[in-house]
């Protein structure tokens, strides 16, 4: 066992631990990175399938993800953009497949009407709303009594209506059906992103990709902390803390610190034991935020077909089993991926299928119904499964359930003495993306920071600038 003295031990390397470990080097503090897998990342990860690279987890960002640009601009990072060149394809209730351009849905006038009213209600209830603190919205407490489900139908009695706006919220970002969590938590989703327009825009939120894959970002953030500052292999399953410190137990190191980042998502808070265990509040907070859950299919052709045939690849069908498709190729790859999305109810079903190969034939069938038969026949086909990860438990991501944003929201943040919580699931701008991620390491940095060298801390700071420049960096601070 390795005894180590740290001013601030972080416990997780995905990017929002890393992002707090890696401001907290720069800033001349001596930090220890206890993570209990055996890469960092954590839900961003990469992997190579018969020349085809797969990004496993997290990948696209947004042009209002700062936070991450910020951080990508000072490692040097490029990205790419996603391939949107061509036409989409929308998949009816009835199962008919439509081709089609521009923004709107083929469904009808008086079908779009109603989207573009519950588009509007959204936008503005989003506007109202200071996405750190979505419980001070005036209709915050209402908001939080209603479903999301329930809330669409209070506002339009156009089914498809409902149904394809509830897509983007439910299937396509809390990955939780619809009926499960309040309209204030899907105000909060489209807040985070600068409003609901930009989370209906699949141009604008799935805009571009890291030339390194995103997990690239963590491996590099990885590679300018210290020699001894990263620990692999090592989960934290004790914590004890009191308001002099913490000391963090992992499998074969233990760190004796000022200060403790917990940048592990809020589903496993609880895998912890806490010594002394932590207040009544924060016990009782982070047990209503729970994962979504969504499978992330990836499959790889010789080509990407759909392109010669004027298609981007881009692909829609609420109520289907596969609900969203993209071109996913890797910049520079000749090989055609295509990635599909198969979120909540419709997971479930595809997990309680016996075998792999009946997952396999009833996904393939389900997207060649958008894209046809070639669909069927991909040389690599690969599905995520967070859901059994023991680190993650879920995706994308956590949010709470019907009632929880508003009642426990104010102190998901709140520090317990030395420990301090950081992840995208606890962001306001880029919640549940890591954009959140980063910017809740570097907040958290700059607020421990404060504490150690007795000065005050800026709450308004909004983690897009970096807290110190490294020497070589050509960052503005
Ligand atoms: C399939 C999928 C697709 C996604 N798509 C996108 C996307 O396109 N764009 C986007 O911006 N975001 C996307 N996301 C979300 C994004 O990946 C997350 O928001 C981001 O990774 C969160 O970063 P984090 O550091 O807060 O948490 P995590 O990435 O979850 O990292 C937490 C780390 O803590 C470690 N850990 C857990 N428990 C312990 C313990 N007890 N001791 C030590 N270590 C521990 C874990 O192993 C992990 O490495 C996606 C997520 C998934 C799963």
């Amino acid at each position: 066992m390795k005894h180590l003295e740290r001013d601030v031990v972080v416990i997780g390397a995905g990017p929002s631990g890393l992002t707090a470990a890696y401001e907290l080097v720069k800033a001349g503090k001596s930090v220890a990175v206890l993570e209990a897998r055996d890469r960092v990342g954590g839900r961003t990860w990469t992997d190579t399938m018969d020349g085809a690279t797969i990004e496993i987890g997290g990948q696209w960002i947004s042009p209002d993800q700062t936070g991450l640009y910020s951080l990508i601009e000072e490692l040097g990072i490029e990205t790419f953009e996603r391939y949107k060149q061509g036409k989409s394809v929308y998949r009816t209730e009835a199962g008919e497949a439509i081709i089609y351009e521009g923004e709107d849905f083929p469904v009808g006038e008086a079908t779009v009407a109603e989207m573009n009213k519950l588009i509007s209600i959204m936008n503005e209830l989003a506007a109202g709303m200071n996405p750190d603190k979505p419980w001070e919205h005036p209709q915050a407490e209402e908001l939080d009594k209603i479903s999301f489900h329930h809330f669409l139908r209070e506002n339009s009695s156009d089914e498809v209506a409902c149904n394809n706006i509830g897509l983007f919220i439910a299937g396509g970002m809390l990955t939780k059906p619809a009926h499960t969590f309040s309209a204030l938590q899907a105000v909060l989703m489209a807040s985070s992103a600068g409003s609901f327009d930009n989370l209906v825009d699949e141009d604008f939120i799935l805009d571009r990709r890291m030339k390194t894959s995103m997990q690239g970002v963590s491996i590099a953030v990885a590679g300018r902390l210290p020699e001894d500052t990263l620990f692999l292999e090592n989960p934290v399953l004790k914590l004890e803390w009191s308001e002099d410190g913490v000391v963090a137990h992992g499998a074969d190191v233990t760190v004796k610190a000022q200060k403790a980042v917990l940048a592990v998502p809020p589903n496993l808070y609880n895998r912890i034991s806490y010594f002394p265990p932590l207040p009544r509040w924060q016990h009782v907070t982070h047990q209503h935020q729970s994962m979504g859950l969504v499978i992330k299919v990836h499959a790889v052709y010789d080509t990407p077909f759909w392109r010669e045939e004027g298609l981007s690849g881009t692909c829609f069908g609420p109520n289907h089993l596969v609900q969203e498709i993209y071109d996913n190729t890797f910049d520079g790859e000749s090989t055609g991926t295509l990635v599909g999305f198969i979120s909540d109810l419709e997971a479930d079903k595809i997990w309680a299928m016996d075998t792999d190969a009946e997952r396999k034939e009833a996904i393939l069938k389900a997207m060649a119904e958008f894209l046809g038969e070639k669909t069927l026949d991909p040389k690599v086909f690969y599905l995520s499964d967070f859901g059994s990860e023991e680190w993650t438990r879920g995706a994308y991501a956590t949010s709470y359930d019907l009632g929880g944003l508003y009642r426990f929201g104010p102190s998901q943040n709140e520090n317990v003495g030395p420990i301090y919580f950081s992840s995208s699931d606890l962001a306001g701008e880029g919640y549940q993306h890591v954009d959140g991620a980063v910017r809740m390491g570097r907040r958290n940095a700059a607020r421990i920071l404060a504490e150690l060298d007795g000065t005050s801390y800026d709450e308004s700071y909004d983690g897009v600038a970096t807290l110190t420049a490294p020497a070589d960096s050509k960052i503005t601070v």
